[in-house]
């Protein structure tokens, strides 16, 4: 079910009409429910009792108030710097259920997330498990880790957002994982606990993650036999939501038909790093229309959002529908571009759209939950927009719109 409905032909989020939060918090700005990020976390829960476990990618939203809500019904993060470890803990987060990805972890990365006492360092090359082991040794710690493995499978997905080929930058590729292994168990200040590998976002199959699976499966059965003994497959994230008339497997049936290939490997707990899948239709982006510009063959709707705020569109061709707030019909005869006020030709939120919109009405850019403001910048000195927690007939700021002098302030004129 929707959290974002028309209802006597406005759309609302929840039970608030979106006409009104736009009058109290201005444009552009994204509204999330509440309900909805907790109905998409339940979802996961649910199917994965302990000692499986889920972990949100804090990447897809890092907002501290995303991030309690979801601290607040236990969740475990994956995140993928020491800022994100840092929001986490801002927020209530538990540090004990906190695993740490990413290609390039710092020095200084390391060792913040081994006194903040983690679950567990997701590594992805023989360098970096020496690095973390010099530095827990140093400190007398240990480290838990898990490799992060390249199953070298194909996720169908863009190719921006595709990880687990061989081709990718991410990873231990397969062939090498046994030696980094051995590598692992050999070196000081490291419990070697799990497997992981995550082989790309937005996937709308099973497939693929079966196919990953049965990969890692192999690897952790080849390793038992050298006696090297896993406690976790963490499978990453990467399942993919409707943003058009895309059909992604239901979260139960994605889970099931993965936990179904651990019943030969009871000793295995399946760990799973959700970040899209709980956010992204729990959340749009509320833009007002400032102009419109007609021509012969098409008509250009610019609006008060731009590349700026949301990029997904000008990155990756990625579609999101957009609505009008007033419940409009019929639908215009020319198609429109619905284009931002940034200086790129790049810069649009939508390619030949039969939406009706005039000067002044509110468009609703739905699905932007996952990666929306999180991959906002303040591209051509534009100040980043506000961002809203919609819980029932309440409306809470959960981030101030940015103020000009924000922007500037750790600039210096030249004396
Ligand atoms: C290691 C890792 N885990 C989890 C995620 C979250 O992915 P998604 O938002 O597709 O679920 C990502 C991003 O793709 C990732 O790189
Ligand atoms: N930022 C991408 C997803 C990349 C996920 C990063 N691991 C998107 O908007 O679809």
């Amino acid at each position: 079910m929707s959290e974002f409905v028309y209802r006597n032909g406005v759309l609302h989020a929840e039970q608030t009409p979106m006409t009104t939060i736009a009058e109290n918090f201005g444009t552009p700005c994204y509204v999330y429910s509440r309900a909805a990020i907790e109905q998409n976390w339940r979802a996961f829960e649910e199917q994965l009792p302990a000692p499986h476990q889920a972990c949100y990618a804090v990447k897809a939203n890092s907002n501290l108030a995303v991030l309690q809500v979801l601290a607040l019904m236990g969740a475990g993060f994956d995140v993928v710097s020491g800022g994100e470890i840092a929001r986490v803990l801002q927020a209530g987060g538990d540090a004990g259920k906190i695993v740490f990805s990413g290609v390039g972890k710092s020095r200084s990365e390391i060792e913040y997330a081994l006194d903040a006492g983690i679950a567990q360092f997701n590594v992805e090359s023989s360098a970096e498990l020496e690095r973390i082991s010099e530095i827990a040794s140093a400190r007398q710690l240990v480290a838990r880790v898990s490799l992060r493995v390249n199953p070298d499978v194909d996720a169908k997905t863009h190719p921006y957002i595709a990880t687990g080929l061989e081709a990718n930058k991410f990873g231990i590729p397969m062939g090498e994982a046994m030696q980094t292994y051995r590598l692992a168990a050999g070196l000081p200040g490291l419990q070697v606990i799990g497997a992981d590998c995550h082989i790309g976002s937005q996937l709308t199959e099973i497939e693929p993650f079966l196919d990953a699976m049965d990969r890692m499966l192999q690897l952790i059965d080849k390793l038992a036999a050298e006696g090297i003994q896993l406690t976790h497959l963490d499978m990453g994230g990467g399942l993919g939501v409707a943003y058009a008339d895309e059909k992604p497997p239901a979260v139960a049936d994605y889970i099931q038909a993965l936990l179904g290939k651990l019943v030969d490997h009871p000793q295995l707990a399946l760990y799973l790093e959700p970040g899209r899948a709980i956010v992204a239709n729990a959340g749009v982006m509320l833009t007002r229309v400032e102009y419109i510009k007609e021509s012969e063959k098409k008509d250009f709707v610019i609006v008060d959002a731009g590349m700026n705020d949301m990029l997904r569109p000008s990155l990756y061709q990625a579609f999101h529908e957009i609505l009008n707030v007033r419940e409009q019909s019929p639908s215009r005869s020319k198609p429109a571009d619905i284009v931002g006020p940034v200086c790129e030709t790049g810069d649009f939120l939508g390619h030949n759209r039969t939406i009706t919109a005039s000067a002044g009405d509110l468009l609703a850019v739905k699905s932007a939950g996952a990666y929306g403001f999180a991959m906002s910048s303040n591209y051509n000195t534009r100040v980043r927009p506000a961002e809203l927690m919609v819980d029932g007939d309440q409306v809470h700021i959960i981030r101030q719109r940015e103020q000009l002098e924000q922007l500037w302030q750790s600039e210096h004129l030249l004396p």
